[in-house]
């Protein structure tokens, strides 16, 4: 009999209030498997992932963790499973890197407990995971953007949960921690951990995603592998302007860019290249 993926996801309905902003949506996401969510600025991303993580009600159908209905199960439990890495924030109060990782074990602790020994243990454990044991004593507020995105993975971590929803994990990062976060994530999966995450970049979704899943208008308009389902037409579909996709060959991903149309570039057009030093002095090309 085969396993049930860490999460299924069965015609489910979501929004806010009175409002429905996505309905039909149906995915799975299985053990050591990154799935990638993609769609416009305001197409729901962020409302999905508050409804499986159960912290909006579906308006209908179904979500399945190890093939259980979680509507049935308690915040604890389901926050034993599944750990959410929002965008990094700014924390109010000057905690160090370690108590922010050690808040992940929250889910494990009895009320009115303090994190013991196995807890910091955990901590530490996912602070050497992520390559951050370094920063353990640093204030939070005072670490970098990428550092605290990592943080913010190891607190995850820390609760070991199976699978992980992370909320645009490289959003505001520079091409280093980009390539550190989405080299984690990449691990994280090879260490049988299931990922749900959502990017505003196809490339990193090529860079890191064993499937995708494009998201507009309420519905999923492809699900699939990425070659196979971000290709310049979908992704114009998906983002309503033209998309270049280009693969760079030998794995080494796939580089995406929306293109300007005439109107956008109007009289701002590329220049050429500057003419070579010898063409400048007058002087024959060499084999011309
Ligand atoms: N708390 C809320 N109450 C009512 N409507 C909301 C609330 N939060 C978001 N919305 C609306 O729900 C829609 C989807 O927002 P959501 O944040 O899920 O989109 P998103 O795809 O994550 O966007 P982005 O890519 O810009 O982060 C938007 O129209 C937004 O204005």
């Amino acid at each position: 009999m085969s396993q049930a993926p860490l999460l299924r996801v069965e015609d489910l309905a979501f929004g806010h209030g009175a409002t429905t902003i996505g309905a039909g949506i149906g995915f799975a996401v299985s053990a050591g498997e990154v799935l990638c969510l993609l769609g416009p600025n305001g197409c729901g991303k962020t409302t999905l992932f508050r409804t499986l993580l159960g912290l909006l009600p579906a308006k209908a159908g179904r979500v399945l963790v190890e093939g259980e209905n979680v509507a049935r199960w308690s915040r604890t439990r389901l926050a034993r499973t599944v750990a959410y890495v929002p965008q990094a924030h700014a924390a109010l109060f000057p905690f160090s890197v370690r108590e922010v990782v050690v808040m992940g074990r929250a889910s494990r602790l009895g009320p009115f407990a303090s994190p013991g020994r196995s807890d910091h243990a955990a901590a530490d454990a996912a602070l050497a995971a992520l390559g951050i044991a370094h920063l353990a004593e640093r204030i939070y507020t005072e670490v970098s953007g990428g550092e605290r995105q990592l943080a913010l993975i190891a607190r995850a971590l820390a609760g070991e949960p199976r699978l992980l929803v992370m909320d645009e994990p490289t959003a505001s990062l520079d091409f280093g921690n980009q390539a550190r976060v989405l080299g984690q994530i990449r691990r994280l999966a090879e260490r049988g951990l299931g990922i749900l995450l959502s990017t505003h970049d196809p490339g990193h979704a090529f860079l890191c995603a064993d499937r995708v899943a494009l998201l507009r208008d309420g519905a999923l308009i492809g699900l699939g592998a990425p070659a196979a389902t971000m290709t310049p037409e979908s992704l114009e579909r998906l983002y309503g302007v033209p998309v270049a996709v280009v693969p760079l060959g030998d794995d080494r991903g796939t580089a995406c860019t929306p293109l300007l149309g005439e109107r956008d570039v109007g009289r701002r057009r590329v220049p050429s290249p500057p003419p070579l030093l010898a063409e400048r002095a007058g002087k024959p090309r060499r084999g011309s």
